[in-house]
This record gives C-alpha cells, sequence and structure tokens, in this order.
C-alpha cells in the first residue's frame, strides 16, 4: 500500500491564483498510469493519492484568516476555500482517468471533523473498501468541521499521516517542488530521523501557505510508523517504481 502526496507546489502555479501547472500535473500522471501499468497487479493498485492546494485554497483561506487553528462560521468563506480545492481535485482527477488510472474523489469536508482540542477524526473505512475493490481514492487538503470554531483547514500532509496509519501502509511519498529537504547548502538531506539538527533549516513555504510548509511536513512524517519519502517531481516515477529518492523521513 502506498500514500501519495502530490504537492499542491509541484502541480499549480502557485504563484498565480488558482492556475495549474498543467505540465507538471500531466507528468505527475503519466508517471502515476505508468507505475500502475507496470506493477504486478495492474488491477489492484494498492494507492490512495492526497494533493495539495498550491494556488488554490491557501490564498482563499488566507483571505478569509482561516488555518488549522483559526477557524470561522462564515458560509461564504466555506464555499469559497472548499470550492477552490474541489475544482483542483476536478482537475487532478480528470488527468488520471484520462490515463485509465480508476481514480475516485474523496473530500475530507464531508467526512472528517476535529474535536474542541484540534484532534483530526478521518473516517477511513470508505477509503479502504474503495482500494480494495481496485479504486484509487483521490483526497485533499480540505476545510473541516472544528468543535467551537466552525472550519478550520487540514492540510494534505496530515490526511496523508493519518492515512498511512489507518491504512498500515508500506510506503508514504510527497512529491514537492523541491528535490527534498535542503540543507543550509541547498544539499538534499539523504535521511532525517530527528527535528533535531534539521529544525534550523526547516522553513515556511515560499509561497501563500496556511498549513506551514517543509517544518510541518517533516513533523507530521516523523510521528509514523511507515518510512516517507519527500521528492522532487522528476523522482516520482523512481518513487512509485520502489526507489527512495530525495529525503528519507524515518
Ligand atoms: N529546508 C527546506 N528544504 C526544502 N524546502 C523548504 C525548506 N524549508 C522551507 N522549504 C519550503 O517548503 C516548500 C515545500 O512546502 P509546501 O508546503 O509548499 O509543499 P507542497 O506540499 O508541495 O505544497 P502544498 O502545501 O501547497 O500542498 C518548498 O517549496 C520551500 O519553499
Ligand atoms: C488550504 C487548504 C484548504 C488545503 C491545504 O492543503 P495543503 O496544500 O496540503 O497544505
Amino acid at each position: 500500500m502506498i500514500v501519495l502526496k502530490l504537492g499542491g507546489s509541484a502541480i499549480t502555479d502557485k504563484d498565480r491564483a488558482e492556475t495549474l501547472d498543467g505540465e507538471a500535473l500531466e507528468s505527475a500522471s503519466d508517471a502515476i498510469a505508468t507505475a500502475l501499468e507496470a506493477s504486478a497487479e495492474p488491477g489492484n493498485p494498492n494507492l490512495v493519492i492526497v494533493h495539495g492546494g498550491g494556488s488554490f485554497g491557501h490564498a482563499n483561506a488566507s483571505d478569509h484568516g482561516v488555518t488549522t487553528t483559526e477557524g470561522s462560521h462564515d458560509i461564504d468563506a466555506v464555499h469559497d476555500i472548499h470550492g477552490a480545492m474541489k475544482t483542483l481535485n476536478g482537475f487532478v482527477l480528470s488527468r488520471l482517468i484520462e490515463r485509465d488510472v480508476p481514480a475516485v474523489p474523496v473530500h475530507p469536508f464531508s467526512t472528517a471533523s476535529r474535536d474542541q482540542s484540534g484532534r483530526l477524526e478521518l473516517p477511513t473505512g470508505q477509503v479502504e473498501t474503495m482500494v480494495s475493490e481496485g479504486f484509487v481514492p483521490v483526497l485533499h487538503g480540505d476545510l473541516v468541521s472544528h468543535a467551537e470554531r466552525g472550519v478550520t483547514v487540514v492540510s494534505g500532509d496530515e490526511l496523508v499521516a493519518e492515512l498511512a496509519r489507518a491504512l498500515e501502509a508500506d510506503r508514504v511519498g510527497l512529491c514537492s517542488t523541491v528535490p527534498g529537504v535542503l540543507d543550509d547548502d541547498d544539499v538534499v538531506i539523504e535521511r532525517i530521523t530527528t527535528l533535531e539538527g534539521v529544525a534550523d533549516v526547516l522553513g515556511e513555504s515560499e509561497s501563500t501557505d496556511v498549513t506551514g510548509g517543509m517544518a510541518a511536513k517533516v513533523a507530521a512524517l516523523l510521528d509514523l510508523d511507515a518510512e516517507a519519502t519527500i521528492f522532487g517531481l522528476d523522482e516520482l516515477e523512481a518513487f512509485l517504481a520502489g526507489e527512495r529518492p530525495g529525503t528519507t523521513v524515518y
């Protein structure tokens, strides 16, 4: 079982509102289709995809002052932010389906929630059944209802971590716009086992991002039992073929 995140910054133009990076999304979809065709059991993909927001969702959330902890009850904000993420989800699904990947949508806003302490409750029974029936569920960073705060943002990274745990994923991959976690000299760090030592180089995203950039990503991955890999789009095919490009977080 592989849980793969397509980073929003990898598949969109993060500096132009609600704009796809069409070429990047096509190339990611090609890599996924090729990997499924080449797998020993093409009818049984055993793959769950989550995508982030990039230029969809983050700017909308920021405009409405909504983050993973700051909530809102404004119905227009809800539809604006969730709507942007559903639009991107539609683009991702259509590129995958064009390539015969049996992709199906799962909108976390319809199923997940947070309690007062912010703990995420993400039901995964439907995702498990989709996978066992040969589909590829495609989730996305989204809003979730949050006890006493209205709605807050859930990042794709948080969803990846929850799914990896619940589905006992063998491998977790985060495909981003960078070739891995970079050190002070912009060299890819091969392995991260603790936050100590790397905390200084982990920063926010360069673009509008309400969910914390690389620092939040590494922290979420360190909590997992499964080995996780952060790599760039050029390495997606290699990752899906079983290699460990970029940075391994374990
Ligand atoms: N040490 C670091 N190494 C690599 N990237 C870093 C580092 N510190 C900060 N970053 C930033 O983190 C960004 C990747 O995080 P970001 O959250 O944008 O990725 P994503 O998951 O692809 O996108 P999204 O959150 O929209 O889904 C990089 O583009 C870079 O700007
Ligand atoms: C901003 C929203 C709504 C989702 C963000 O998901 P992410 O890009 O995975 O952090």
